[in-house]
């Protein structure tokens, strides 16, 4: 009954998963996206990707740029050690509110600090409002056209260190093909691309792992 796709996944959420377990949650959304309702979440099968990639990394600090209905947020939180943070970032108030509740209901409030906003206005002030030094990895999964200009911010204001890992879903759908020049190109980056699939779906798309040389 909920009258936006989000509100009809908390549902799905509230109805189908268990509080206080994230796998759960995403479970539920990843049910919902196959067999109800295609969604853009980053899904299961480009999850166990992030999955890897987020065990091999072990942030305190990290960065999501997009969070729509929290489920990469619930994803990503809930493999961080105690004391890790992760911030993620949403500028429509409305999948804002939905992702709150679902990464309460997984449990997982304690390490996510959700910030509504543009990323282009917030990323300046991480350091200031979060005492941020530099972040240890970066999920990029917002608009695919901010890849870019967000990466080039996240270096200008110096929050990347030698060390960070960025990495981008959807690089070949719906696709980010200036992001892949750029890091592809860049000596300040060692980028690997993940093959796999859309989620929910067959067709073709990935994840870029970049690691940001200094
Ligand atoms: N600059 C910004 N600052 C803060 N929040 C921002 C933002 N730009 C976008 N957002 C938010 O991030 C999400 C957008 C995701 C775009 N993904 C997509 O468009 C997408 C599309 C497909 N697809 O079409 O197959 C598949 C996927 O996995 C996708 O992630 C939305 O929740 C939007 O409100
Ligand atoms: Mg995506």
């Amino acid at each position: 009954t909920g009258s936006t796709q989000p509100q009809r996944m908390l549902e799905a959420v509230q109805k189908n998963a268990t509080k206080g377990d994230p796998e759960s949650v995403f479970s539920a959304i990843d049910y919902y996206g196959r067999h109800k309702e295609w969604a853009m979440n980053v899904g299961d099968e480009k999850g166990l990707i992030l999955d890897s990639v987020l065990t091999e990394v072990n942030p305190s600090i990290a960065l999501e740029l997009g969070t729509y209905c929290g489920y990469s947020t619930v994803r990503i939180a809930r493999l961080l050690s105690p004391g890790s943070k992760l911030i993620t970032v949403e500028f429509n108030p409305a999948f804002a509110a939905v992702a709150r509740q679902i990464i309460a209901y997984a449990g997982v409030q304690d390490k996510v600090t959700l910030v509504e906003g543009p990323s282009g206005d917030l990323i300046p002030k991480m350091k200031e409002r979060f005492g941020i030094k530099s972040f240890d990895f970066v999920f990029l999964d917002h608009w695919k056209d901010r890849y870019v200009p967000d990466t080039k911010l996240l270096e200008d204001c110096g929050l990347l260190r030698k060390g960070t890992v960025l990495l981008a879903d959807n690089v070949i759908c719906p696709g980010a093909p200036e992001y892949l020049k750029y890091v592809r190109n860049s000596p300040r980056y060692e980028s690997r691309y993940f093959k796999s699939n859309l989620e929910y779906s067959k067709v073709e798309d990935g994840l870029e792992k970049s690691v940001f040389l200094g």
